[in-house]
């Protein structure tokens, strides 16, 4: 079911106005323009787009969450009166959304920011959405989180430990071959959080991931579950995980440990094969390397594969992040037999973590990240994630210690220091 957000806002029924044209900033980073309400963001780099303000929204859930939002954008997009001076991927009408992880429960966003601001290279450009255009200019700094307080979210380490053990014994008995097991971690605050805080340090220290807001959820995600542009399809696979310890020698050799290690090699071959499959039947041609490289983050290392193709059908990044979800690196091989481990024995609801995330424009190009090293802002501040890989080789307590390393982004971003 498709229902607007608030009955101020626009649904499909009134025809968005869409205006793009280059704008001159300079050097500004893209991350100061965001006001306190409202900001969206995906970048990486300095690049990518930031937005404000709603000019229309699509909650839905359930199964059809995708589909619904493939049709909503459809309708809104062709029924919108559209000035494109610009022509670049994620001008003209944009939308950014967030998917629930799972069909239950959680709710899934699309949202048409009132003012979008995008870089791309050297150009930079403004889209206003049924909004007259505003004056560029650097916002109020965002303020700290107050009376940051961390405590276990669902389970306890002990608790997680044991859950990681019963999943091993399963896979040992030939229930499944890997699973993808996450924790929460909660956050308290005094005031409500200034999501901008965590957005300046995570685009700061993980420049090489997408640093990213939509609808609550925040985080620098590594993982790019499929970018579509121009009829070329990319996927950056990852599953495979080796603490940094900070000192450059002893991680050189770690990454050469990583990978060699044929616990991770195999955790990442079911993660690649999984991207591989669901991307072939929408490619006329794909290119699967076949040995992974290692990503170097300032927390830990990850195997790494880069999956290309060539796309032959009218499938929308959407679509195509649909039928990628949930890869082996976030629910694990076969697909039914994980995801039912994950519901029996997580213990808690994922929401949005571990969903797509990102944007589409009105051609179907867009990007969509999975929403990890991530956390949700909830009432009583904010709920942090972090999952790892589990195979028949694992052990519970290197896994325990494999979340916290994923914790570190959005927990540092989040410390006042
Ligand atoms: C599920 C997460 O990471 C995935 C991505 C990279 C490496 C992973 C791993 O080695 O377990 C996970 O598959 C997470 O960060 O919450």
């Amino acid at each position: 079911m498709t229902t607007p957000a608030s009955a101020a806002v626009p649904g499909p029924a009134a025809p968005l106005v869409v205006r793009t044209v280059p704008v001159d900033l300079a050097d500004l980073p893209l991350l100061d323009l965001l006001p306190q309400q409202e900001p969206v963001s995906w970048l990486r780099r300095g690049e990518g787009l930031v937005g404000w303000g709603v000019a229309a929204r699509l909650e839905t859930s359930g199964h059809t969450r995708f589909s619904d939002a493939v049709k909503w954008w459809a309708e809104t997009v062709a029924r919108a009166e559209v000035d494109d001076s610009v022509n670049e991927p994620g001008t003209g009408p944009v939308c950014f959304g967030t998917f629930a992880f799972a069909d239950e429960p959680g709710e899934s966003v699309l949202v048409v920011p009132q003012v979008i601001v995008g870089r791309r290279g050297d150009r930079t450009w403004l889209t206003t959405v049924s909004v007259e255009e505003p004056v560029l200019s650097p916002a109020t700094p965002p303020d700290p989180p107050v009376g940051l307080v961390f405590s276990d979210g669902a389970l306890n380490g002990e608790e997680w430990m044991s859950v990681v053990a019963e999943a091993v014994g399963r896979i040992g008995a030939g229930e499944l071959e890997k699973v993808v097991l996450a924790r929460d971690l909660i956050a308290t605050t005094d005031v409500p959080l200034d999501v901008r805080w965590p957005l300046h340090r995570l685009a700061e220290h993980y420049e090489m991931c997408w640093t990213f807001h939509v609808d609550g959820i925040f985080g620098a995600t590594p993982e790019m579950l499929v970018r579509r542009e121009r009829g070329l399809v990319t996927s950056r696979v990852l599953a495979g995980t080796i603490r940094r310890t900070g000192d450059d020698d002893r991680d050189l050799a770690l990454a050469a440990t990583l990978a060699r290690s044929s616990k991770d090699l195999e955790e990442h071959e079911y993660a690649v094969r999984s991207v591989a499959d669901s991307l072939e039947p929408h490619c006329s041609s794909m290119n699967v390397p076949e040995a992974p490289f290692v990503l170097h983050l300032p927390n830990v290392m990850h195997l790494a594969t880069d999956v290309n193709g060539v796309v032959h059908d009218e499938a929308t990044s959407l679509e195509l992040a649909e039928s990628l979800h949930p890869s082996a690196a976030v629910g694990g091989t076969p697909t039914p037999a994980a995801t039912r481990l994950i519901d029996e024995v997580e213990g808690m609801p994922r929401d949005r973590y571990a969903g797509p995330v990102g944007w589409m424009d009105a051609s179907g190009d867009g990007e969509w990240g999975i929403a990890l090293r991530s956390a949700m802002v909830i009432e009583e501040g904010v709920r942090l994630f972090a999952g790892c890989g589990i195979v028949a080789s694992s052990d519970p307590e290197a896994e325990l210690a494999e979340s916290q390393a994923k914790f570190v982004p959005v927990r540092d971003a989040l410390s006042a220091g």
